[in-house]
């Protein structure tokens, strides 16, 4: 890709967003420019080749695409720092910023500016990411250059912004519930005979295994569930009495905690 492209943020996820990007040459590192205050924790990117700055305003004028890494409650103060220096004709804005809506961007920044939110999760780091994006203003060849981006990261899908809460639960708050899953499967292997590494080693490339069925195969869960669960087998056996204890209604009833939560933090 031969954007220039400035991440505001370089924290967790703006380093775990540049380091995706750079990797494979995707994008060249001197063309992307990661602010922060505390430059000297940048001191990684910019061994790598990355252009690194405590100055947003710099980093923005130099940039194609602008993308927000920073926290919720700094937005509203570095949109307003860097608002005069966004050219509409010229730059998009993309947001990961948990919970700040396009409108409130659009309050900030103008209405002629291009505006994404993404909702990415934190496997950006290994190219692994689901990112949720939505825009309200964005045309679609600007639509195409964040899907390329975010494709580039893993997988990526456009979806309307009221999903976006939703998105952030399943994909982001996803990798969480997934880990868990991982770990609890681990733990039962060490229960019935395995050391701790190797019992983390079958459950996790199981998962992946299990989660490539769907995404490379194309079918569905059931059909694959079909194909393990011998008559009068163990597999069977073992699956339903997870669900007598509520495996299935556990999860859907935590997602559904998780959005209520989510609700109430945006409200
Ligand atoms: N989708 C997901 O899975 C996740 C999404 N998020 C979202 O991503 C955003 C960032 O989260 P995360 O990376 O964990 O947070 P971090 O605190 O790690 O990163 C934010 C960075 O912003 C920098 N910063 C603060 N003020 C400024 C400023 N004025 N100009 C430039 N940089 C500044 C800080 O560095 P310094 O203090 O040195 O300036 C810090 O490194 C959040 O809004 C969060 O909601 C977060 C985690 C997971
Ligand atoms: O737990 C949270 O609130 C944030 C949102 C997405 C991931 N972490």
């Amino acid at each position: 890709m031969n954007k220039k492209i400035a991440v505001i943020g370089g924290g967790n996820l703006g380093i775990s967003i540049t380091q995706g990007l750079i990797a494979d040459g995707f994008v060249k590192p001197e063309k992307i420019t990661v602010t922060r205050r505390r430059l000297h924790l940048l001191k990684e990117l910019r061994e790598k080749g990355v252009a690194v700055d405590k100055n947003n305003v710099n980093a923005v004028k130099n940039s194609d695409i602008i993308i927000m890494v920073i926290k919720p409650y700094q937005m509203k103060d570095v949109l307003e720092e860097i608002k005069p220096v966004i050219d509409p004709k010229r730059q998009i804005v993309i947001s990961a910023v948990t919970g700040f809506s396009i409108d409130e961007m659009k309050e900030i920044v103008g209405e002629d500016i291009p505006v994404f939110r993404v909702m990415p999760n934190t496997a950006i780091a290994i190219r692994e990411s689901m990112t949720c994006i939505a825009t309200t203003n964005g045309t679609q060849d600007q639509i195409d250059t964040v899907t390329t981006i975010f494709d580039a990261l893993g997988k990526s899908v456009v979806i309307s912004e009221e999903l976006m809460e939703a998105a952030t639960v399943l994909g982001a708050c996803g990798i969480a519930y997934s880990l868990r899953f991982i770990r609890a499967a681990t733990q039962g292997g060490i229960e019935i005979g395995f050391d701790a590494k190797t019992a983390e080693l079958i459950a996790s490339q199981t998962v992946k295994g299990a989660a490539n069925l769907l995404l490379v195969g194309g079918n569905h869960p059931e059909r694959e569930i079909d194909k393990v669960t011998t008559p009068q087998g163990c597999t069977i056996v073992g699956l339903n009495e997870m669900e007598h204890r509520g495996f299935s209604s556990s999860l859907i009833k935590g997602i559904r905690a998780s959005f209520n939560k989510i609700a109430k933090m945006i409200h």
